[in-house]
């Protein structure tokens, strides 16, 4: 297992902490085989310190997906493998858990009605009615005008809708924050948006994030530290700013095509 003393720089000041604490998620010897008996995940080991942001890469197929879905039991992890705050995610109701540990995928999928409905959905299945202004706060965490509040999720273009869908995550107030490739289908000025709300976020809020991403810019932009996925193992972890010193030959060929 990697050892928080494998890691370096910025990213110490974080790591300091976790030492001295639990770290917000834990994911120990997870494994998964499909049904074709092929190794997607092989004994993964990791620490997500809290309030760090946590970058994956790795060569498609390498197993990525799998190992943020698990996070939050879009995959169901084995009993004990997979800890928030301490607690085996098993053990605790599927909602809650995807309360607390949120989610950004490729494509954003709005719920028919309007932007403000998609916001105050989360909230109104635990009896909270969200108000106009709690709406137009959200809106504006995802750098969004109140004016979308009204519009409907056909209305917006693509990079308008993962804003929403940010949006609509940050409503149920996340302990975590799993964003798999949320820029991968945008165009590059919608992609500098979210890249810009989420440098805001990690800055003002201390969320714990884990962005799964292929362009090696946008990870060392965001994430503090960065965890190198290849053939469903998790090969190194490295400070995010130094990621050109990445030792695992397959990751070093896959870091150097996508910088
Ligand atoms: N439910 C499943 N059953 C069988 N194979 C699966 C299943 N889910 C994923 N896989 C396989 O597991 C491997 C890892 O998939 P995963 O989507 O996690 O990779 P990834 O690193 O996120 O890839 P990409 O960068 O292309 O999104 C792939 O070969 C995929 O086809």
């Amino acid at each position: 297992m990697l050892q928080m003393s494998d890691f370096r720089g910025e990213a110490q000041k974080h790591l300091l902490c976790a030492e001295n604490s639990v770290a917000k998620m834990e994911v120990r010897d997870l494994t998964k085989v499909s049904d074709k008996d092929v190794r997607i995940l092989n004994k993964v080991n990791v620490d997500i310190p809290r309030g760090v942001v946590m970058g994956v890469m790795g060569p498609s197929g390498s197993g990525k997906s799998t190992l943020l879905r698990a996070l939050n039991r879009l995959w169901e992890p084995p009993p004990g493998c997979v800890f928030l705050d301490g607690v085996d995610i098993c053990e605790l109701d599927v909602l809650s858990l995807r309360r607390k540990v949120g989610m950004l995928f490729q494509l954003p999928v709005l719920f028919q009605g309007s932007v403000a409905d998609n916001i105050r959905y989360g909230p109104q299945l635990r009896g909270k009615k969200l108000s106009d202004d709690e709406v137009h706060n959200l809106l504006a965490l995802a750098d969004l005008d109140s004016s979308f509040s009204a519009a409907s999720g056909g209305e917006l273009s693509i990079g308008q809708a993962q804003r929403v869908a940010l949006a609509r995550a940050l409503a149920n107030d996340p302990e975590v924050l799993l964003l798999d490739e949320p820029t991968s289908a945008l165009d590059p000025i919608s992609t500098q948006n979210i890249e810009d709300v989420l440098v805001r976020l990690k800055e003002d809020s201390g969320m714990t994030i884990v962005m799964v991403s292929h362009s090696m810019k946008q990870i060392q932009r965001i994430a503090d530290i960065v965890c190198l996925v290849v053939e469903g193992e998790i090969v190194e972890i490295l400070d995010a700013k130094r990621l050109s010193e990445a030792k695992h030959p397959t990751a070093r060929a896959f870091l150097h095509l996508t910088s």
